[in-house]
């Protein structure tokens, strides 16, 4: 029998709250796609927002904020408060098989006011915008001193070569540490061959650098950096490497939260583990590198050439 939701310890609600929540984001998204004017703005060199960045970071922020007024909520896009947040957009349920798991010990007592979330409400938004929308994933991160400790992706689209009704496309993971991760299968790569993953849309001269030291035999340039670690997870790509200033905290929490449950292991370009304190500084200025499986990564982590390195100071 499920504790009652109240009865739950805050980090497993806010877990829960958050499997809810994206789910009504994912909608929000082919909502805002299915209009056909994604409302796009230019918010500097290769930085996009769309309305349904907008809107899905209003229907997160304050449907979590409104549950749990005490934790620290970090969202990628800086939207003015007056902002119209539609009645429609807030959530306050909660997911069921969520609540059924039994918190770890040492996370049970966690109050409120130590928890950080850190939302991305549309990570692949070039590629959202450009029609690849298998790229995009919703992410929301959970992270205790400092530590991403759990998380939700949510792939909107995905499976929609299968599923031709785009509302029944799509699907969620979570996890938390000492509990598991849900929704997706673990797959080891195939062996033999040495495949990475990197950007599509933020690529430069030291993200290629980086890659050829590592002489793949196949490099998947795919959008967002949720997306790249589900390619890992599944056993489609052996290492994310990604030799630039470009990602935020938003855009590795949750998925570093989860592929370290599942036994991978992402840090920057020296091998650092992130930090993810509410006044840690977003931008990750050591890059990001990560693997299916931790025992690989200072393979990789011990290729990154040195001149490469220092234009990434951790
Ligand atoms: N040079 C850069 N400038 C702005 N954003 C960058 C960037 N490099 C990476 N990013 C952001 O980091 C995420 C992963 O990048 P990529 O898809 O290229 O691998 C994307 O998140 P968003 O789509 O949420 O903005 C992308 O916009
Ligand atoms: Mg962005
Ligand atoms: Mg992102
Ligand atoms: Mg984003």
């Amino acid at each position: 029998m499920a504790a009652s939701s109240s009865a739950a310890p805050v980090l497993l609600r806010i877990l829960s709250a958050s499997v809810s929540v994206v789910n009504r984001a994912g909608r929000i998204i082919k909502d805002v796609m299915r209009k056909g004017d994604l409302g796009i703005i230019d918010k500097g060199i290769d930085d996009l927002q769309t309305e349904a960045d907008r809107s899905v970071q209003h229907c997160i922020v304050t449907s979590l904020s409104r549950q749990f007024p005490k934790i620290s909520i970090i969202g990628e896009e800086e939207l003015d408060s007056e902002g119209k947040v539609l009645d429609e957009w807030i959530v306050t349920s909660l997911d069921s098989d969520v609540l059924a798991k039994k918190c770890p010990e040492n996370l049970a007592s966690i109050p409120e006011e130590k928890v950080v979330v850190w939302v991305d409400p549309l990570d692949g938004t070039s590629e959202y915008t450009q029609g690849l929308l298998d790229h995009v994933t919703v992410l929301v991160g959970i992270a205790v001193n400092g530590k991403a400790i759990g998380g939700v992706i949510h792939q909107p689209y995905y499976n929609y070569q299968v599923e031709k009704d785009v509302y029944k496309q799509g699907r969620t993971l979570w996890g938390m540490n000492g509990i598991g991760v849900f929704g997706i299968e673990k797959k080891a790569p195939c062996e033999g061959k040495r495949i990475i993953t990197t950007t599509r849309s933020h690529s430069n001269k030291n993200v290629n650098l980086t890659i050829d030291a590592m002489k793949p035999d196949e490099v998947l340039r795919v959008g967002g950096a949720g997306h790249k670690v589900l390619l890992l997870i599944e056993g489609r790509a052996h290492a994310y490497v990604f030799a630039s200033k470009g990602c935020k905290k938003w855009d590795t929490c949750a998925p570093e939260a989860l592929l370290h449950i599942l036994g991978g292991k992402l840090t920057d370009m020296h091998g650092n583990s992130l930090e993810y304190h509410k006044d840690i500084q977003y931008l990750n200025s050591g890059g990001v590198l990560a693997t299916y499986d931790a025992a690989v990564h200072e393979w990789y982590r011990e290729r990154v050439p040195e001149e490469v390195k220092k234009t990434l100071p951790p």
